[in-house]
């Protein structure tokens, strides 16, 4: 990696196979008349793409208040607009820090501009399109020099990239240029978890796509470049996130299980439990991989009003899992198979799809359960 900022992230993402029109469609349900101006550029002999946002000229500085009501009201997917809010509160935290005013009332400048929110929400909609469960990334290049910004020159790094990325792993290349923004860095440690490492996770590689940063360093190209892969396994472990919640009804609580199975929990539940004083109360748990704990541990919160949740890693004993379809009398139905040491042991027709089967056909849930069943099974002895 030669630098990491906003535009980098998301001209990679594109060039690794994001269709470029969707991203835009996005980034314009928020309100926001930009377009990605794309560019083909040549780095030391790879093809990759530069990106420059064109957005019309903002006078107003907008608060972190403002943009996470852009973001609420936007339709985009859970997960995407989860990872965009995860980005920008790191943002405002930062900002909030150096400026020493509350994250909420933070007023972006530079980073406020509708590019810097095309780059966020653009990115985070590419993850999606691209089908991107888990990011990983290793430590972030710093450089050092000075920048001109808002307030005037700044060091670099810029202080607010420092704050962004108080606990975690950076290195110093001799390069006296910026070579991570505090967009590119909000951006990357809300998408992984900021656990920055060299070490890559097995996988099977898929497209790589190359974006391009405008300044010329002296010992690397600058590119940032996006890998593609199916993960051979869990990355960086799971954990369980729990708090015990005794002051919300059973209409926020269900609501909750399903916001956190939308933003990419591996399962979310509710626990019946007795808490202090003999007040009767529920635990809401979810599964997370360790990058999402971060942003679904905010989303808990938020939905129920929990002031803290708890996080304890897990290890998990999974069986290999694939799907399949089967062609009912009255419509398709997606049928999962389980199989340890290549016998499939467990066929569970996939819920959403027989729960609709029964409510268009009129027919009782358990039976569209049994049809299903039974012609997966079929379709596995026939092509086992
Ligand atoms: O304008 C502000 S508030 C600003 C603050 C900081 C701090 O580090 S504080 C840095 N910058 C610089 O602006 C450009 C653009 O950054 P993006 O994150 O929007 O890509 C970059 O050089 C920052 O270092 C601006
Ligand atoms: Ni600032």
């Amino acid at each position: 990696m030669g630098g990491a900022a906003g535009d980098m992230i998301l001209a990679s993402l594109i060039s690794a196979g994001a269709p470029a029109g969707e991203v835009e469609e996005s980034v314009r349900g928020l309100g926001l008349p930009v377009r990605l101006e794309l560019r083909r550029v040549e780095i030391s002999g790879i093809a990759a793409l530069g990106l420059r946002v064109d957005a019309p000229e903002e006078h107003a500085h907008r608060t972190f208040r403002d943009i996470r009501r852009l973001i609420e009201g936007s339709g985009l997917p859970e997960r995407a607009a989860g990872r965009a809010l995860a980005a920008f509160g790191l943002l405002a935290a930062a900002e909030g820090r150096v400026h020493g005013v509350p994250p909420e009332e933070v007023a972006f400048h530079e980073v406020g501009a509708a590019d810097s929110i095309a780059d966020i929400v653009g990115a985070c909609a590419a993850l999606e399109l691209l089908g991107a469960e888990t990011v990983s990334c290793g430590p972030l290049p710093m450089g050092s020099g000075v920048v001109e910004a808002a307030h005037g020159p700044l060091p670099v790094p810029g202080p607010a990239t420092l704050e962004v990325l108080r606990g975690c792993r950076v290195r110093w290349p001799e390069e006296e240029r910026e070579m991570t923004t505090p967009t590119g860095a909000a951006l990357l440690r809300a998408l992984t978890g900021g656990e920055f490492s060299d070490a890559a996770p097995p996988m099977v590689l898929g497209a790589a796509g190359y974006g391009a940063g405008t300044a010329r360093l002296r010992g690397a190209p600058n590119l940032l470049r996006a890998v593609v892969g199916r993960l051979e396994g869990p990355v960086g472990g799971l954990e369980v996130l729990e708090a015990n919640i005794d002051d919300a009804p059973g209409e926020v609580l269900g609501a909750a299980v399903e916001r956190l199975l939308e933003a990419g929990a591996p399962d979310a539940w509710l626990e019946p439990v007795v808490m202090k004083r003999g007040r009767g109360a529920y635990k809401l748990c979810a599964l997370a991989r360790r990058q999402d704990r971060e942003r679904l541990a905010r989303l808990m919160m938020r939905e129920t009003g929990s002031l803290g949740v708890r996080h304890h890693g897990v290890g998990r004993t999974v069986a290999e899992r694939r799907l399949v379809e089967v062609e009912l009398p009255y419509g398709r139905c997606r049928v999962k198979v389980g199989s340890l040491d290549g016998e499939d042991f467990a066929v569970a027709p996939e819920h959403a799809d027989a729960a609709r089967l029964a409510r268009e056909s009129g027919r009782p849930l358990p039976r569209v359960y049994d049809d299903a069943r039974r012609a997966a099974s079929e379709l596995l002895r026939q092509s086992p």
